[in-house]
């Protein structure tokens, strides 16, 4: 069952268009990601699905209802992550979980929130005296003190340093194993890779691709497999691209690129090894996301050009 409905969402801001006729479909309990590089549009899109902007055109329907005009039930029912700039600077870490508690009928424990985020040992210290990721990792807290059936998420991880990173993921399965619809923009490829059971590529206002990461992974050509070694010897190309393994093969200043797919390897190795080329430093890589990313829009997910 679909818990958030985006239809031809249209929004500007005077001539910038920040969103161009997007739409999606968020089921309830999975982790929905929205992928983009910086100034897709990502956080414009959620926050007019959250309630906080007015979309120019579009429709959306968030647990059925409108996110404008049923806004305070909404705000009972979805959690949304804050920004920094969001919280006091003096308010102390249990003070603000008490408040945002304070303001949902059922909220969840606290004690085990902070205690999930490793901040039980913060309680009393105020917003500005956190280090940035005990800062973000409190905003994660405050998103879901409200025991929400959706939670908003955006640039979750910014910030953390990789464990903290990957206790976060820990973190947000165990709540979309809890029920929850978790929301997440993200620019990380690997955050949205590990974490999303779908998501929307975006770029420039639009969506590009929705599907699940391993979906978006397989729309690239020949999808699945690359090698990179340095020949000892020169060949030439089509040795490789004679083999129905083999769907592309690339050179860099010392490497030779092959993309394919079934036993590539094994295929490629072969083929060298009958002409006496041997690979040297040979790495074998799996086709991924960012891979997907530029073989649908022809950019890098980190180009902000
Ligand atoms: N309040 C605003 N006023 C004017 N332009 C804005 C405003 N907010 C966003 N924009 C512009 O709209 C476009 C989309 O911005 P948005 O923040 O939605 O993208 P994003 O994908 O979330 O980017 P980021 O990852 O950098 O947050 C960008 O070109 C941005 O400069």
């Amino acid at each position: 069952m679909a818990v958030i409905e985006v239809a031809n969402l249209h929004k500007r801001y005077g001539r910038q268009v920040a969103v161009d006729d997007v739409s999606f479909t968020v089921e309830r309990g999975e982790i929905f990601g929205i992928l983009g590089p910086n100034g897709a549009g990502k956080t414009t899109t959620v926050e007019c699905v959250e309630g906080l902007r007015t979309a120019d055109s579009g429709s959306i329907s968030v647990l059925g209802l409108d996110p404008r005009r049923d806004e305070s039930e909404l705000r009972r029912r979805v959690g949304v992550q804050l920004q920094k700039s969001e919280l006091p600077e003096k308010m102390r870490v249990g003070e603000a979980m008490e408040l945002f508690a304070s303001f949902y009928p059922g909220p969840a424990d606290g004690d085990k929130l902070l205690d999930d985020l490793g901040l039980t040992g913060k309680r009393g210290t105020a917003f500005n005296k956190l280090s940035g990721g005990q800062q973000q990792r409190l905003a994660i807290a405050l998103a879901l003190i409200g025991n929400p059936e959706i939670a908003f998420l955006d640039e979750l991880t910014t910030g953390l340093d990789p464990q903290a990173r990957r206790d976060t993921w820990e973190l947000i399965e165990g709540i979309r194993n809890r029920g929850v619809t978790v929301v997440l923009v993200t620019h990380f490829m690997e955050e949205a890779e590990r974490l999303c059971d779908r998501l929307a590529l975006v770029d420039e206002g639009r969506v590009v691709a929705i599907d699940t990461p391993a979906g978006l992974v397989a729309r690239v050509d020949g999808g699945g497999q690359r090698l990179r070694f340095r020949p000892s010897v020169p060949f030439p190309d089509q040795l490789l691209t004679d083999l129905p393994e083999v769907t592309e093969v690339a050179h860099t200043a010392s490497q030779v690129v092959v993309t394919g797919q079934g036993n590539l390897l094994q295929a490629v190795s072969a083929a060298l090894a009958r002409h006496d080329v041997v690979a040297l430093d040979l790495r074998v890589e799996q086709t991924n996301l960012e891979d997907a990313f530029v073989a649908l829009t022809g950019r890098q997910l980190g180009d902000e050009s």
